[in-house]
C-alpha cells in the first residue's frame, strides 16, 4: 500500500514536477512570445524609421502606373520639354520612374553643380541604352565611358593633342583658311540683289572638313570602301554624323523593364547594328588612307599623328582607334552647327541685333576680317553666344549618372542605382532664375557678367560641368565665333520671303536641339569682296 501510495505519491510528486517543468516552459514561452514580439517591434520601429529617412526622396511626378511609371506622359512632345513643365509644378528636384527604372531630375544650376562637381565621384559610371550601347561599341567613346585610368589617359591624349590651348592655337590657320573658303563660296555667283541660301548646309559642310583635317590631315570628297562602295561627301556625312545622331535616340523598352531582357528585340537591334557597323567601316577606311599618306608624306600636324598604335591607351578594348576618329569627328560638328543654326536664326528673327553686331565687328576690324584675336573685343558677339546656348541649350539633358552608392542631392536621399538626369534645357529656361525665360535676348548675358558657361558659375550649363565638362569649349567657341562674325561681316541676312521655316521647332530625331528644318536665309553682300586678312 505503501508502496502504492508512495508511488502515488511519488506520482503526485512526477506531476507537481512536471507541472512545473510545464508551467516553466510556458512561462518562457510568453516570455520568448514577448521577447519576439519585442524584437519585431523594435525591427518593425527601425524599418519604419529607416525606410522613412530612405523614403525622403524627391516629390514624385503624379500619375505613376503600375507597371508604366510615368512613360505614358512622355507622348507627343520633346522630353526636355516636359521634364521642364515638370520642374515649373514640382521643383528643380523630383524623381519619376519609367518601368522599373527611377531616375531623378535635377533642373537648377546649384544641383547640377552639386551632382557633377561636388559630388562626382559618387558617379561612376553613364546609364546606357541599348541604341547608344551599339553606337559607342559598348562605351568606347569618351562620354560615355566609366570613370578610370582608360578614361583618363584617353582624355589627356585628346587635350593633349587635339583640345587643349597649345593645339587649338596650331590649329587656327586650318580654322581661318576654311572660313575663307566658306565666305569665297556664299560670294560664288552672288547677283547684286541677293540670294537664298541655305545656312544649315554651308555650317555644316565648314564643320564636318574642319573636323576630319584636324584629326587626319585630309577630308576626301570621296572615297571607297569595301561592302558598301563609292561613297561622296554627303555620303561620309551621314554615316558619320547624320545616322548615328538619330541612333542615339532611339528607344529600347527592355532598357526600362530590365527583367525583360531576354526577349529578343532583333528588327531594331539590326538596324541599329547595321548602322554602327557602316561607320566602323568608314573610319577603318580612314584609318587605312591616313597611314598611307603618312607613308608618303609624313606628320602633318594633325591628331593622328600623335595615335601610337602600340599605345595601351588605344588597345584597351581591342583597336579603338577608328572609334576615337569617328568621335572626335561627330562631336566637332554637331553640336557646334547646332549652336551657329540658332545664332543665324535669331539674327535674321532680330535685324536690330544682327546690325548692332555688325557695328561692334566693325568697330574693332575695321575693313580686315575679323580674327580669333578680335573675339575678346566683342562682349555682344559673347552675349549672343551665351544667350543663343541658354536658350537653345545644344545638349537639353545630359546622359544620366548613376550613384554607385547612396547619396543626397539637395537634402533629398537618393538611393544608388538610381538614374541622375540634369535638365541642361530646364536650367537655361527656368522661369523662376530668368525673367521671360522663353525669349531670346542677348541685353541680360550682356548686363550679367559671371555667366560663364558653368566653369565657375552654373546659371546656364551648355557644356556640362566637373571633371567631366566638355573639352571642346574652347573650339566650339571659337568656331561659332569666327562663323557667325564672319558671315555678319560680309552679309546681312534675313528670312526668305515667302520660303523657309521661320518657326523655332527642334527636331524630334536628333539627341541635340537641331532646328527641324534647314535654316534658309535671303543674304545680300555688304561688301563686293571677301575682306583681307
Ligand atoms: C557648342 C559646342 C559644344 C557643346 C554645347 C558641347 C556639349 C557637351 C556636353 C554637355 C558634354 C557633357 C556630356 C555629359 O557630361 O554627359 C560634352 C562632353 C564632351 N564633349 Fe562637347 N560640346 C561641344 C563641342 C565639342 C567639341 C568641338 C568637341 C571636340 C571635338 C567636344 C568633345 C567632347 C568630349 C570628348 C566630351 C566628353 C567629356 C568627358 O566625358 O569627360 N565637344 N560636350
Amino acid at each position: 500500500m505503501e508502496s502504492i501510495k508512495g508511488r502515488l505519491f511519488y506520482m503526485d510528486e512526477l506531476y507537481i514536477e512536471n507541472f512545473k517543468k510545464l508551467a516553466m516552459t510556458r512561462h518562457l514561452g510568453d516570455n520568448m512570445t514577448s521577447v519576439l514580439i519585442a524584437i519585431a517591434l523594435f525591427g518593425l520601429t527601425v524599418y519604419f524609421l529607416t525606410s522613412r529617412k530612405r523614403r525622403n526622396t524627391p516629390p514624385a511626378i503624379r500619375g505613376r502606373l503600375p507597371i508604366l511609371g510615368n512613360i505614358l506622359q512622355f507622348r507627343g512632345a520633346q522630353p526636355f520639354y516636359i521634364l521642364t513643365k515638370w520642374a515649373e509644378k514640382y521643383g528643380p528636384i523630383y524623381t519619376l520612374r519609367i518601368g522599373a527604372i527611377n531616375a531623378v531630375v535635377l533642373t537648377s544650376g546649384d544641383l547640377a553643380k552639386e551632382a557633377l562637381v561636388t559630388k562626382y565621384g559618387s558617379f561612376p559610371s553613364k546609364h546606357m541604352t541599348t541604341a547608344l550601347t551599339i553606337a559607342t561599341q559598348d562605351k568606347k567613346m569618351l562620354p560615355t565611358l566609366d570613370y578610370g585610368p582608360h578614361y583618363n589617359a584617353l582624355k589627356r591624349h585628346m587635350v593633349t593633342h587635339l583640345l587643349g590651348p597649345i593645339p587649338q592655337k596650331e590649329n587656327r590657320v586650318l580654322r581661318h583658311e576654311l572660313i575663307i573658303r566658306m565666305i569665297n563660296g556664299m560670294f560664288e555667283d552672288m547677283p547684286s540683289d541677293g540670294r537664298v541660301v541655305n545656312m544649315s548646309a554651308i555650317v555644316n559642310n565648314l564643320l564636318f572638313e574642319l573636323a576630319l583635317r584636324q584629326v587626319l590631315g585630309f577630308a576626301p570628297k570621296e572615297m571607297y570602301v569595301a561592302e558598301l562602295g563609292f561613297l561622296n561627301r554627303e555620303q561620309i556625312y551621314k554615316i558619320l554624323v547624320q545616322d548615328l545622331l538619330e541612333l542615339g535616340l532611339q528607344f529600347d523598352w527592355r532598357n526600362y523593364w530590365p527583367m525583360l531582357s531576354w526577349v529578343p528585340n532583333k528588327k531594331k537591334e539590326n538596324i541599329w547594328n547595321e548602322t554602327a557597323r557602316r561607320r566602323d567601316l568608314v573610319c577603318e577606311e580612314l584609318w587605312k588612307m591616313y597611314k598611307k599618306q603618312f607613308a608618303l608624306t609624313g606628320p602633318t600636324g594633325c591628331y593622328a599623328d600623335n595615335i601610337n598604335e602600340d599605345d595601351e591607351t588605344f588597345k584597351i578594348k581591342e583597336n579603338l582607334i577608328p572609334m576615337i576618329i569617328w568621335e572626335l569627328v561627330l562631336e566637332s560638328v554637331d553640336t557646334v552647327s547646332v549652336a551657329s543654326e540658332w545664332i543665324i536664326y535669331e539674327l535674321a528673327r532680330n535685324p536690330q541685333v544682327q546690325e548692332r553686331l555688325y557695328q561692334e565687328i566693325k568697330s574693332v576690324a575695321g575693313d580686315r576680317m575679323v580674327n580669333e584675336d578680335d573675339m575678346r573685343n566683342l562682349p555682344y558677339l559673347d552675349a549672343i553666344i551665351k544667350e543663343t546656348l541658354r536658350v537653345y541649350n545644344p545638349v537639353p539633358v545630359l546622359i544620366p549618372r548613376i550613384p554607385a552608392e547612396d547619396i543626397t542631392l539637395g537634402g533629398y536621399d537618393i538611393p544608388k542605382g538610381w538614374d541622375v538626369i540634369v535638365n541642361q534645357w530646364g536650367i537655361g529656361r527656368d522661369k523662376t532664375r530668368w525673367p521671360d525665360a522663353d525669349v531670346w535676348d542677348p541685353e541680360r548675358c550682356l548686363r550679367d557678367s559671371s555667366i560663364d558657361l558653368g566653369i565657375k558659375d552654373f546659371k546656364i550649363t551648355p557644356f556640362g560641368g566637373g571633371k567631366r565638362m566638355c573639352p571642346g569649349i574652347q573650339q566650339g567657341v571659337s568656331m561659332i565665333s569666327l562663323e557667325v562674325c564672319g558671315i555678319v561681316q560680309h552679309f546681312e541676312f534675313s528670312f526668305p520671303p515667302n520660303e523657309g521655316n521661320t518657326d523655332a521647332e527642334i527636331s524630334m530625331v536628333t539627341f541635340t536641339t537641331r532646328k527641324a528644318t534647314p535654316m534658309l536665309a535671303y543674304i545680300k553682300a555688304r561688301v563686293k569682296n571677301i575682306l583681307p586678312a
